[in-house]
């Protein structure tokens, strides 16, 4: 793992957007079309306004969720409403967004559906992910019902999960899918997640600290 220590979140959120868009531009020189997998939560919307107004192909950009909360988008709970709102703006707005939430109960045939649609945008480009205080990344939550399967060489790229304590499914890229990115970061704030970071480094152990599936070929962007 690649720590990068920033001396405060505006400048973390700055430079980030700087090294996403660089990863970006470095696969648009070897693909037509490339994948950026990004998180929803709390934390990455101003990666996104800055990232939004940087001058790249973006009409070569296929955007996908790395996780969602089962909600329509007039939720404020909506991964993707966050996307549109504020990374599919400005010169982004030319990207391609393939969203998973379709109105559905969530149901095995219809996440089955979802993964044949982005079996085509696979592997990863370039990868952002968020990580709980609890350590979970993505949808992969310590204590879900689905985790052990979610973590399996063979699971399908995105399946159908529970959160313990959440109001609602959702749906998550799967480690394996997360595993085959070209390129990691992990963008988190704040002293509580920093103190996760270096427990889940020191378990070791997906079970219980999920984000160390990504761990070894990340970057971690933390300030403060
Ligand atoms: O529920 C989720 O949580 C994580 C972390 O979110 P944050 O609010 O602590 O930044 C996020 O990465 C994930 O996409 C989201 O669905």
């Amino acid at each position: 793992m690649n720590l990068k220590d920033y001396p405060d979140r505006e400048f973390l959120m700055i430079e980030l957007a700087q090294k996403l868009a660089g990863d970006l531009n470095t696969a648009l020189m070897t693909h037509d079309t490339v994948t950026f997998a990004v998180p929803g939560g709390t934390t990455p919307g101003p990666v996104f306004d800055a990232l939004s107004a940087v001058d790249l192909d973006w009409s070569r950009v296929q955007v996908l969720l790395t996780d969602e909360r089962w909600v329509p988008e007039t939720s404020d709970r909506s991964n993707a409403r966050l996307i549109r709102e504020r990374l599919l703006q400005d010169k982004a707005a030319k990207a391609r967004f393939i969203g998973y939430y379709d109105g559905s109960d969530l149901s095995d045939a219809g996440v089955a559906k979802a993964a044949e649609r982005i079996a085509p945008l696979l592997p990863i480009s370039v990868l952002l992910l968020g990580m709980g205080a609890d350590m979970h990344t993505a949808s992969l939550f310590p204590g879900s019902d689905q985790l052990a399967a979610a973590l399996e060489d063979d699971a399908p790229a995105l399946m159908a999960v529970t959160a313990p304590g959440a109001p609602e499914p959702r749906v998550t890229l799967t480690a394996q899918a997360l595993k085959s990115a070209l390129a990691v970061h992990i963008l988190i704030t704040g002293r509580d997640k920093r103190d996760a970071l270096e427990q889940a480094v020191a378990l070791d152990d997906p079970m219980q600290a999920p984000v160390s599936v990504v761990l070894g070929a990340a970057s971690v962007h933390w300030a403060e």
